[in-house]
Protein backbone atom coordinates (compact mmCIF):
# COMPACT_ATOMS: atom_id res chain seq x y z
CA UNK A 1 0.00 0.00 0.00
CA UNK A 2 1.56 3.54 -1.36
CA UNK A 3 1.11 5.89 1.84
CA UNK A 4 1.99 9.06 0.29
CA UNK A 5 -0.03 8.51 -2.63
CA UNK A 6 -2.85 8.10 -0.25
CA UNK A 7 -2.32 10.96 1.98
CA UNK A 8 -2.05 12.93 -1.99
CA UNK A 9 -5.48 11.64 -2.81
CA UNK A 10 -6.96 12.22 0.45
CA UNK A 11 -5.73 15.95 0.10
CA UNK A 12 -6.83 16.40 -3.43
CA UNK A 13 -10.23 14.70 -2.34
CA UNK A 14 -10.67 17.24 0.52
CA UNK A 15 -10.17 20.03 -2.14
CA UNK A 16 -12.11 18.83 -4.53
CA UNK A 17 -15.22 18.79 -1.90
CA UNK A 18 -14.23 22.38 -1.61
CA UNK A 19 -12.78 22.11 1.86
CA UNK A 20 -9.65 24.62 2.81
CA UNK A 21 -6.58 21.76 3.36
CA UNK A 22 -4.85 23.87 4.97
CA UNK A 23 -6.75 25.11 7.84
CA UNK A 24 -5.62 23.29 11.45
CA UNK A 25 -8.10 20.51 11.73
CA UNK A 26 -7.24 19.23 8.41
CA UNK A 27 -3.51 19.57 8.36
CA UNK A 28 -3.05 15.86 10.13
CA UNK A 29 -6.20 14.35 8.19
CA UNK A 30 -4.39 12.95 4.97
CA UNK A 31 -1.91 11.47 6.67
CA UNK A 32 -4.36 9.83 9.40
CA UNK A 33 -6.68 8.91 7.01
CA UNK A 34 -3.80 7.05 5.19
CA UNK A 35 -2.69 5.17 8.17
CA UNK A 36 -6.39 4.37 8.83
CA UNK A 37 -6.68 2.95 5.49
CA UNK A 38 -3.32 0.58 6.14
CA UNK A 39 -5.66 -0.75 8.63
CA UNK A 40 -8.98 -1.16 7.28
CA UNK A 41 -7.95 -2.27 3.99
CA UNK A 42 -4.65 -4.54 5.34
CA UNK A 43 -5.65 -7.87 3.94
CA UNK A 44 -4.75 -5.87 0.94
CA UNK A 45 -0.87 -6.28 1.75
CA UNK A 46 -1.43 -9.67 2.94
CA UNK A 47 -1.19 -13.32 0.08
CA UNK A 48 -4.48 -14.11 -1.08
CA UNK A 49 -4.92 -16.85 0.53
CA UNK A 50 -5.39 -17.34 4.87
CA UNK A 51 -2.38 -18.43 6.30
CA UNK A 52 -2.86 -17.24 10.15
CA UNK A 53 -4.33 -20.49 11.05
CA UNK A 54 -3.55 -23.25 13.45
CA UNK A 55 -4.78 -26.91 13.11
CA UNK A 56 -5.33 -29.88 15.64
CA UNK A 57 -5.94 -33.28 15.60
CA UNK A 58 -8.45 -34.89 17.67
CA UNK A 59 -8.70 -38.14 19.15
CA UNK A 60 -12.83 -37.95 19.27
CA UNK A 61 -14.95 -36.79 16.23
CA UNK A 62 -16.16 -33.66 18.20
CA UNK A 63 -19.39 -32.77 15.97
CA UNK A 64 -20.54 -29.42 15.79
CA UNK A 65 -18.47 -26.43 16.21
CA UNK A 66 -19.62 -23.57 16.19
CA UNK A 67 -18.36 -19.74 17.19
CA UNK A 68 -21.16 -17.65 17.27
CA UNK A 69 -21.91 -13.75 16.83
CA UNK A 70 -17.91 -12.93 15.71
CA UNK A 71 -18.29 -8.99 15.45
CA UNK A 72 -16.93 -7.68 12.22
CA UNK A 73 -16.00 -4.51 9.97
CA UNK A 74 -15.70 -3.67 6.39
CA UNK A 75 -16.26 -1.23 3.54
CA UNK A 76 -18.62 -1.93 0.64
CA UNK A 77 -16.57 -1.59 -2.58
CA UNK A 78 -19.17 0.44 -4.46
CA UNK A 79 -19.28 3.36 -1.87
CA UNK A 80 -16.31 2.83 0.18
CA UNK A 81 -18.48 2.84 3.65
CA UNK A 82 -18.52 1.04 6.39
CA UNK A 83 -21.07 -2.25 6.71
CA UNK A 84 -20.79 -4.01 10.05
CA UNK A 85 -22.56 -6.57 11.71
CA UNK A 86 -21.90 -10.18 13.54
CA UNK A 87 -20.74 -13.38 11.44
CA UNK A 88 -21.47 -16.88 12.71
CA UNK A 89 -19.60 -19.86 11.88
CA UNK A 90 -20.40 -23.52 12.11
CA UNK A 91 -18.47 -26.83 10.77
CA UNK A 92 -18.05 -30.30 10.96
CA UNK A 93 -15.06 -31.61 11.39
CA UNK A 94 -13.82 -34.65 8.95
CA UNK A 95 -10.43 -36.51 9.62
CA UNK A 96 -10.66 -35.02 13.00
CA UNK A 97 -9.27 -31.56 12.54
CA UNK A 98 -10.20 -28.94 14.07
CA UNK A 99 -9.03 -25.16 13.52
CA UNK A 100 -7.86 -22.70 16.66
CA UNK A 101 -10.93 -21.11 17.59
CA UNK A 102 -9.60 -17.53 17.81
CA UNK A 103 -8.82 -18.36 14.16
CA UNK A 104 -12.07 -17.99 12.94
CA UNK A 105 -12.02 -14.74 14.38
CA UNK A 106 -8.79 -13.75 12.25
CA UNK A 107 -10.31 -15.37 9.16
CA UNK A 108 -12.82 -12.90 9.29
CA UNK A 109 -10.89 -9.92 10.19
CA UNK A 110 -9.37 -11.68 6.97
CA UNK A 111 -11.93 -11.53 4.75
CA UNK A 112 -13.22 -7.64 6.21
CA UNK A 113 -10.12 -6.35 5.45
CA UNK A 114 -10.74 -4.75 2.04
CA UNK A 115 -13.48 -3.33 -0.24
CA UNK A 116 -15.61 -5.90 -0.50
CA UNK A 117 -19.59 -7.24 -0.63
CA UNK A 118 -21.32 -8.90 2.29
CA UNK A 119 -22.57 -11.67 0.07
CA UNK A 120 -18.67 -11.92 -0.70
CA UNK A 121 -17.15 -11.62 2.37
CA UNK A 122 -19.91 -14.26 3.24
CA UNK A 123 -18.49 -17.41 0.50
CA UNK A 124 -14.80 -16.33 0.97
CA UNK A 125 -14.65 -17.00 4.80
CA UNK A 126 -16.19 -20.66 3.59
CA UNK A 127 -14.09 -21.03 1.23
CA UNK A 128 -10.87 -20.03 3.15
CA UNK A 129 -12.28 -22.54 5.71
CA UNK A 130 -12.90 -25.15 3.29
CA UNK A 131 -8.99 -24.61 2.25
CA UNK A 132 -7.83 -24.89 5.38
CA UNK A 133 -9.92 -27.68 7.18
CA UNK A 134 -11.84 -29.96 4.28
CA UNK A 135 -14.50 -30.36 6.37
CA UNK A 136 -17.76 -32.20 6.54
CA UNK A 137 -19.84 -29.46 5.73
CA UNK A 138 -19.69 -25.60 6.48
CA UNK A 139 -22.23 -22.75 7.59
CA UNK A 140 -21.96 -19.30 7.65
CA UNK A 141 -24.81 -16.71 8.49
CA UNK A 142 -23.97 -12.83 8.37
CA UNK A 143 -25.94 -10.18 9.77
CA UNK A 144 -24.88 -6.39 8.77
CA UNK A 145 -26.14 -2.79 8.41
CA UNK A 146 -25.15 -0.91 5.96
CA UNK A 147 -24.02 2.80 6.28
CA UNK A 148 -24.38 3.39 2.21
CA UNK A 149 -28.15 2.60 2.82
CA UNK A 150 -28.56 4.14 6.06
CA UNK A 151 -26.66 7.52 6.11
CA UNK A 152 -27.14 8.08 1.89
CA UNK A 153 -28.81 6.92 -0.93
CA UNK A 154 -32.30 5.46 0.58
CA UNK A 155 -31.42 6.76 3.66
CA UNK A 156 -33.19 4.14 5.43
CA UNK A 157 -31.70 3.25 9.52
CA UNK A 158 -31.85 0.16 11.11
CA UNK A 159 -31.75 -2.01 8.20
CA UNK A 160 -30.36 -5.53 8.54
CA UNK A 161 -28.95 -7.92 5.79
CA UNK A 162 -28.37 -11.34 6.08
CA UNK A 163 -26.14 -13.69 4.09
CA UNK A 164 -25.63 -17.25 4.62
CA UNK A 165 -23.37 -19.90 3.24
CA UNK A 166 -24.18 -23.74 3.58
CA UNK A 167 -22.05 -26.44 2.12
CA UNK A 168 -21.59 -30.62 2.08
CA UNK A 169 -23.58 -31.82 5.09
CA UNK A 170 -25.07 -28.45 5.83
CA UNK A 171 -27.13 -28.98 2.49
CA UNK A 172 -27.76 -32.76 3.16
CA UNK A 173 -29.17 -33.05 6.51
CA UNK A 174 -31.65 -30.37 7.45
CA UNK A 175 -31.94 -30.83 11.14
CA UNK A 176 -27.80 -30.44 11.90
CA UNK A 177 -29.01 -27.23 9.43
CA UNK A 178 -31.53 -26.33 12.04
CA UNK A 179 -29.54 -26.92 15.16
CA UNK A 180 -26.80 -24.55 13.23
CA UNK A 181 -29.89 -21.75 12.82
CA UNK A 182 -31.15 -22.38 16.26
CA UNK A 183 -28.42 -21.60 18.18
CA UNK A 184 -27.43 -18.51 15.57
CA UNK A 185 -30.88 -17.15 15.98
CA UNK A 186 -30.85 -17.56 19.49
CA UNK A 187 -27.80 -15.69 20.22
CA UNK A 188 -28.62 -12.96 17.64
CA UNK A 189 -32.29 -12.39 20.16
CA UNK A 190 -29.71 -11.93 22.51
CA UNK A 191 -27.97 -8.83 21.39
N1 LIG B 1 -25.53 -7.04 -3.15
C1 LIG B 1 -24.94 -6.08 -2.42
N2 LIG B 1 -25.16 -4.80 -2.74
C2 LIG B 1 -24.57 -3.86 -1.98
C3 LIG B 1 -23.75 -4.13 -0.90
N3 LIG B 1 -23.33 -2.96 -0.36
C4 LIG B 1 -23.90 -2.01 -1.10
N4 LIG B 1 -24.66 -2.53 -2.09
C5 LIG B 1 -25.51 -1.92 -3.12
O1 LIG B 1 -24.77 -1.59 -4.26
C6 LIG B 1 -25.66 -0.87 -5.10
C7 LIG B 1 -24.91 0.11 -5.98
O2 LIG B 1 -25.88 0.64 -6.83
P1 LIG B 1 -25.65 1.83 -7.84
O3 LIG B 1 -26.97 2.14 -8.51
O4 LIG B 1 -24.47 1.50 -8.73
O5 LIG B 1 -25.16 3.01 -6.91
P2 LIG B 1 -26.00 4.22 -6.27
O6 LIG B 1 -26.55 5.09 -7.34
O7 LIG B 1 -25.13 4.88 -5.26
O8 LIG B 1 -27.20 3.42 -5.58
P3 LIG B 1 -28.13 3.80 -4.33
O9 LIG B 1 -27.48 3.25 -3.11
O10 LIG B 1 -29.43 3.11 -4.62
O11 LIG B 1 -28.26 5.29 -4.28
C8 LIG B 1 -26.68 -0.25 -4.17
O12 LIG B 1 -27.94 -0.85 -4.42
C9 LIG B 1 -26.18 -0.64 -2.76
O13 LIG B 1 -27.24 -0.83 -1.84
C10 LIG B 1 -23.53 -5.51 -0.60
O14 LIG B 1 -22.79 -5.87 0.33
N5 LIG B 1 -24.13 -6.44 -1.39
ZN1 LIG C 1 -22.31 0.67 -0.53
Amino acid sequence: MDQQRIENAVRELLDAVGEDTTRPGLIETPERVARMYQEVFGSLDKPADFKDYKVFETTEDPGLVMVQQIPFYSMCEHHLLPFFGHVTIGYMPSHKRIIGLSKLGRLVDFVARRPSVQEVLTTSIADQLQRVLDPKGIAVSVTARHMCMEMRGINRGDLFTYTSRYTGVFKTDLALRQEFQQEAQHRNGNR
